[in-house]
Protein backbone atom coordinates (compact mmCIF):
# COMPACT_ATOMS: atom_id res chain seq x y z
CA UNK A 1 0.00 0.00 0.00
CA UNK A 2 1.39 3.61 -1.14
CA UNK A 3 1.45 5.82 1.98
CA UNK A 4 0.34 8.66 -0.03
CA UNK A 5 -2.96 6.49 -1.50
CA UNK A 6 -3.96 6.10 2.49
CA UNK A 7 -3.34 9.61 2.92
CA UNK A 8 -5.96 11.39 1.52
CA UNK A 9 -7.71 13.53 4.40
CA UNK A 10 -6.54 16.29 3.33
CA UNK A 11 -8.82 17.61 1.07
CA UNK A 12 -12.45 16.78 0.59
CA UNK A 13 -13.85 13.46 1.27
CA UNK A 14 -14.74 12.49 -2.32
CA UNK A 15 -10.77 13.37 -2.98
CA UNK A 16 -10.13 9.70 -0.72
CA UNK A 17 -9.20 7.34 -2.91
CA UNK A 18 -11.05 4.79 -1.18
CA UNK A 19 -10.70 1.71 -3.98
CA UNK A 20 -7.09 2.11 -3.70
CA UNK A 21 -7.37 2.19 0.02
CA UNK A 22 -9.58 -1.17 0.05
CA UNK A 23 -7.34 -3.01 -2.56
CA UNK A 24 -4.04 -2.35 -0.65
CA UNK A 25 -5.32 -4.22 2.68
CA UNK A 26 -4.11 -7.64 3.06
CA UNK A 27 -6.37 -10.40 1.40
CA UNK A 28 -9.03 -11.31 4.13
CA UNK A 29 -7.91 -14.66 3.68
CA UNK A 30 -4.98 -13.98 5.14
CA UNK A 31 -5.56 -11.04 7.62
CA UNK A 32 -6.71 -10.54 10.92
CA UNK A 33 -8.51 -6.76 12.05
CA UNK A 34 -8.05 -5.24 14.95
CA UNK A 35 -9.85 -2.42 15.81
CA UNK A 36 -10.41 0.37 18.32
CA UNK A 37 -13.37 1.21 19.49
CA UNK A 38 -14.12 5.32 20.26
CA UNK A 39 -13.26 7.79 17.70
CA UNK A 40 -12.36 4.82 15.49
CA UNK A 41 -15.56 2.96 14.77
CA UNK A 42 -18.30 5.14 16.51
CA UNK A 43 -17.58 9.26 16.26
CA UNK A 44 -16.89 10.66 19.93
CA UNK A 45 -19.76 12.14 21.53
CA UNK A 46 -19.89 14.26 24.82
CA UNK A 47 -20.61 11.89 27.05
CA UNK A 48 -19.27 7.94 27.36
CA UNK A 49 -23.09 6.80 26.89
CA UNK A 50 -23.76 9.53 24.30
CA UNK A 51 -22.29 7.17 21.40
CA UNK A 52 -24.56 6.40 18.41
CA UNK A 53 -22.96 2.83 16.77
CA UNK A 54 -23.41 3.23 13.00
CA UNK A 55 -26.10 0.20 11.68
CA UNK A 56 -22.73 -0.30 8.98
CA UNK A 57 -20.80 -1.83 12.11
CA UNK A 58 -22.56 -4.39 13.24
CA UNK A 59 -22.87 -5.35 9.40
CA UNK A 60 -19.18 -4.63 8.92
CA UNK A 61 -17.96 -6.95 11.84
CA UNK A 62 -20.26 -9.84 10.82
CA UNK A 63 -19.08 -9.95 7.44
CA UNK A 64 -15.34 -9.82 8.60
CA UNK A 65 -16.20 -12.48 10.94
CA UNK A 66 -16.84 -14.25 7.85
CA UNK A 67 -14.40 -13.82 5.70
CA UNK A 68 -11.71 -13.59 7.96
CA UNK A 69 -12.67 -16.83 9.69
CA UNK A 70 -13.09 -15.26 13.18
CA UNK A 71 -9.81 -13.34 13.13
CA UNK A 72 -11.54 -10.14 14.30
CA UNK A 73 -11.17 -8.25 17.27
CA UNK A 74 -12.50 -5.01 18.73
CA UNK A 75 -9.30 -3.96 21.09
CA UNK A 76 -10.91 -0.99 23.18
CA UNK A 77 -10.32 1.26 26.58
CA UNK A 78 -14.45 0.34 27.14
CA UNK A 79 -15.19 -2.83 29.46
CA UNK A 80 -15.76 -6.19 28.05
CA UNK A 81 -19.49 -5.59 28.75
CA UNK A 82 -19.81 -2.34 27.83
CA UNK A 83 -19.32 -3.41 24.52
CA UNK A 84 -20.98 -6.44 24.62
CA UNK A 85 -23.98 -3.82 25.38
CA UNK A 86 -22.89 -1.95 22.40
CA UNK A 87 -22.41 -4.09 19.42
CA UNK A 88 -24.26 -7.30 20.96
CA UNK A 89 -24.29 -9.56 17.66
CA UNK A 90 -20.41 -9.56 17.83
CA UNK A 91 -19.07 -12.53 19.03
CA UNK A 92 -15.58 -12.18 17.68
CA UNK A 93 -12.56 -11.06 20.53
CA UNK A 94 -13.30 -8.22 22.91
CA UNK A 95 -10.21 -6.53 24.20
CA UNK A 96 -11.05 -4.20 27.00
CA UNK A 97 -10.43 -2.33 29.92
CA UNK A 98 -6.95 -1.49 27.70
CA UNK A 99 -6.11 -4.74 27.67
CA UNK A 100 -6.69 -6.03 31.51
CA UNK A 101 -9.59 -8.25 30.48
CA UNK A 102 -10.31 -10.16 26.84
CA UNK A 103 -13.19 -12.30 25.97
CA UNK A 104 -12.10 -14.76 23.69
CA UNK A 105 -13.82 -18.23 21.78
CA UNK A 106 -16.70 -16.75 24.56
CA UNK A 107 -14.29 -16.91 27.78
CA UNK A 108 -13.98 -13.92 29.55
CA UNK A 109 -10.29 -14.03 31.11
CA UNK A 110 -8.63 -11.17 33.21
CA UNK A 111 -5.05 -10.56 32.06
CA UNK A 112 -3.64 -8.86 35.16
CA UNK A 113 -4.19 -9.45 38.72
CA UNK A 114 -4.91 -6.44 40.68
CA UNK A 115 -6.42 -5.29 44.25
CA UNK A 116 -9.93 -5.02 43.87
CA UNK A 117 -10.42 -2.93 47.06
CA UNK A 118 -7.80 -0.42 45.60
CA UNK A 119 -10.22 -0.22 42.93
CA UNK A 120 -13.34 0.13 44.94
CA UNK A 121 -11.67 3.12 46.85
CA UNK A 122 -10.20 4.54 43.76
CA UNK A 123 -13.61 4.40 42.31
CA UNK A 124 -15.01 5.98 45.50
CA UNK A 125 -12.77 8.48 45.91
CA UNK A 126 -13.16 9.88 42.15
CA UNK A 127 -16.95 9.84 43.45
CA UNK A 128 -16.72 11.99 46.13
CA UNK A 129 -14.14 14.36 43.77
CA UNK A 130 -16.79 14.43 41.01
CA UNK A 131 -19.25 15.71 43.37
CA UNK A 132 -17.93 18.78 44.01
CA UNK A 133 -17.94 19.62 40.75
CA UNK A 134 -21.08 18.30 38.70
CA UNK A 135 -19.29 18.87 35.27
CA UNK A 136 -17.03 16.40 35.79
CA UNK A 137 -18.06 12.52 35.35
CA UNK A 138 -16.58 9.25 36.95
CA UNK A 139 -16.95 6.04 34.89
CA UNK A 140 -16.07 2.86 36.85
CA UNK A 141 -14.39 -0.02 35.24
CA UNK A 142 -13.48 -3.52 36.53
CA UNK A 143 -9.79 -2.62 36.96
CA UNK A 144 -10.19 1.39 37.53
CA UNK A 145 -11.55 4.18 36.93
CA UNK A 146 -12.01 7.14 34.55
CA UNK A 147 -12.34 11.13 35.24
CA UNK A 148 -13.97 12.81 32.29
CA UNK A 149 -13.49 16.55 32.15
CA UNK A 150 -14.89 17.05 28.60
CA UNK A 151 -18.04 18.98 30.07
CA UNK A 152 -15.77 21.39 32.34
CA UNK A 153 -12.59 21.86 29.50
CA UNK A 154 -11.59 24.46 31.83
CA UNK A 155 -11.14 22.22 34.54
CA UNK A 156 -8.95 19.49 32.75
CA UNK A 157 -5.76 20.68 34.75
CA UNK A 158 -7.44 20.29 38.21
CA UNK A 159 -8.48 16.76 36.90
CA UNK A 160 -5.08 16.09 36.26
CA UNK A 161 -3.93 16.62 39.79
CA UNK A 162 -6.43 15.22 41.56
CA UNK A 163 -6.12 11.79 39.53
CA UNK A 164 -1.96 12.17 39.70
CA UNK A 165 -2.51 12.43 43.64
CA UNK A 166 -5.04 9.35 43.34
CA UNK A 167 -2.01 7.41 41.29
CA UNK A 168 0.56 8.64 43.55
CA UNK A 169 -1.30 7.08 46.45
CA UNK A 170 -2.67 3.81 45.04
CA UNK A 171 0.43 1.27 44.38
CA UNK A 172 0.27 -1.15 41.30
CA UNK A 173 -1.72 1.52 39.20
CA UNK A 174 -0.65 4.32 36.80
CA UNK A 175 -1.95 7.47 35.48
CA UNK A 176 -3.67 6.94 31.93
CA UNK A 177 -4.09 10.63 29.87
CA UNK A 178 -7.38 9.70 27.50
CA UNK A 179 -9.32 11.95 25.35
CA UNK A 180 -10.77 14.60 27.79
CA UNK A 181 -9.94 12.38 30.37
CA UNK A 182 -7.53 10.81 33.10
CA UNK A 183 -7.60 7.09 34.23
CA UNK A 184 -6.07 5.08 36.81
CA UNK A 185 -5.45 1.53 35.24
CA UNK A 186 -3.19 -1.53 36.85
CA UNK A 187 0.36 -1.52 36.07
CA UNK A 188 1.31 -3.89 33.39
CA UNK A 189 -1.80 -3.39 31.04
CA UNK A 190 -1.62 -2.08 28.06
CA UNK A 191 -3.18 -2.78 24.35
CA UNK A 192 -0.23 -4.09 22.78
CA UNK A 193 0.34 -6.53 25.59
CA UNK A 194 -2.93 -8.01 24.96
CA UNK A 195 -2.22 -8.15 21.12
CA UNK A 196 0.93 -9.99 21.78
CA UNK A 197 -0.74 -12.94 23.71
CA UNK A 198 -4.00 -12.75 21.15
CA UNK A 199 -1.37 -12.42 18.16
CA UNK A 200 0.36 -15.29 19.33
CA UNK A 201 -3.06 -17.94 19.68
CA UNK A 202 -4.18 -20.79 17.15
CA UNK A 203 -5.84 -19.51 13.99
CA UNK A 204 -4.27 -15.90 14.68
CA UNK A 205 -0.51 -17.14 14.02
CA UNK A 206 1.26 -16.42 10.91
CA UNK A 207 -1.88 -13.91 9.46
CA UNK A 208 -1.10 -10.41 8.38
CA UNK A 209 -2.85 -7.99 11.03
CA UNK A 210 -4.62 -5.04 10.52
CA UNK A 211 -5.21 -2.09 13.59
CA UNK A 212 -7.03 0.93 13.31
CA UNK A 213 -7.20 3.41 16.42
CA UNK A 214 -7.13 6.92 16.96
CA UNK A 215 -5.79 7.35 20.15
CA UNK A 216 -2.79 7.95 22.48
CA UNK A 217 -3.61 4.46 24.22
CA UNK A 218 -3.36 2.92 20.81
CA UNK A 219 0.13 4.35 19.53
CA UNK A 220 1.69 1.22 21.09
CA UNK A 221 -0.37 -1.06 19.50
CA UNK A 222 0.06 0.62 16.33
CA UNK A 223 3.51 0.17 16.57
CA UNK A 224 4.03 -3.45 17.14
CA UNK A 225 1.47 -3.90 14.04
CA UNK A 226 4.31 -2.06 12.23
CA UNK A 227 6.81 -4.29 14.09
CA UNK A 228 4.69 -7.21 12.57
CA UNK A 229 4.48 -5.97 9.22
CA UNK A 230 0.85 -5.28 9.36
CA UNK A 231 -1.34 -2.32 8.01
CA UNK A 232 -1.35 0.35 10.36
CA UNK A 233 -4.47 3.58 9.81
CA UNK A 234 -4.77 6.37 12.29
CA UNK A 235 -8.03 8.17 12.48
CA UNK A 236 -7.80 11.86 12.61
CA UNK A 237 -5.24 14.53 12.90
CA UNK A 238 -3.31 13.04 15.85
CA UNK A 239 0.44 12.29 15.68
CA UNK A 240 1.40 8.90 15.11
CA UNK A 241 3.49 5.86 14.06
CA UNK A 242 0.76 4.66 11.65
CA UNK A 243 1.32 4.57 8.06
CA UNK A 244 -1.50 5.23 6.73
CA UNK A 245 -4.70 7.85 7.79
CA UNK A 246 -8.45 8.44 7.42
CA UNK A 247 -10.01 11.51 8.77
CA UNK A 248 -13.23 9.93 11.00
CA UNK A 249 -15.27 6.81 11.24
CA UNK A 250 -17.14 7.46 8.38
CA UNK A 251 -14.13 6.91 6.29
CA UNK A 252 -12.79 3.70 8.33
CA UNK A 253 -16.44 2.32 7.85
CA UNK A 254 -16.06 3.00 4.07
CA UNK A 255 -12.87 1.53 3.39
CA UNK A 256 -14.32 -1.72 5.92
CA UNK A 257 -17.09 -1.95 3.42
CA UNK A 258 -14.91 -2.11 0.27
CA UNK A 259 -12.43 -4.23 1.53
CA UNK A 260 -15.57 -6.92 2.48
CA UNK A 261 -17.37 -6.60 -0.91
O1 LIG B 1 -10.02 2.56 23.32
P1 LIG B 1 -11.28 3.21 22.86
O2 LIG B 1 -12.29 2.25 22.32
O3 LIG B 1 -11.03 4.36 21.91
O4 LIG B 1 -11.95 3.85 24.18
C1 LIG B 1 -11.33 4.97 24.79
C2 LIG B 1 -12.27 5.55 25.81
O5 LIG B 1 -13.48 5.87 25.13
C3 LIG B 1 -14.53 6.45 25.92
O6 LIG B 1 -14.16 7.78 26.27
C4 LIG B 1 -13.94 8.63 25.14
O7 LIG B 1 -15.13 8.63 24.31
C5 LIG B 1 -16.31 9.24 24.92
C6 LIG B 1 -17.48 9.02 23.97
O8 LIG B 1 -17.19 9.52 22.70
C7 LIG B 1 -16.01 10.71 25.18
O9 LIG B 1 -17.15 11.36 25.77
C8 LIG B 1 -14.78 10.81 26.13
O10 LIG B 1 -14.41 12.17 26.28
C9 LIG B 1 -13.58 10.04 25.56
O11 LIG B 1 -12.51 9.99 26.50
C10 LIG B 1 -14.81 5.62 27.12
O12 LIG B 1 -15.71 6.32 27.96
C11 LIG B 1 -13.58 5.20 27.90
O13 LIG B 1 -13.91 4.23 28.87
C12 LIG B 1 -12.57 4.56 26.93
O14 LIG B 1 -11.37 4.24 27.65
Amino acid sequence: MQYYQMTGFMGEADAIDFDGLAKGLPDPATATLLLDFDGTLVDIADRPDGITVPDLVPDILRRAMDQLDGRVALVSGRSVEALEGFVPDFNGTLIGTHGSEMRHDGVHENTVTFDRETVARLIRLAQDFAALRPEFLVEPKPSGVVLHYRQATEHGALALRFMESLAMAAEGFRLQPALMAYELKPEGVGKDIALRDLLGRPGFEGKTPIFAGDDLTDEPALELIRERKGATIKIGMAETVAEARLPDPAALLKVLDDWLA
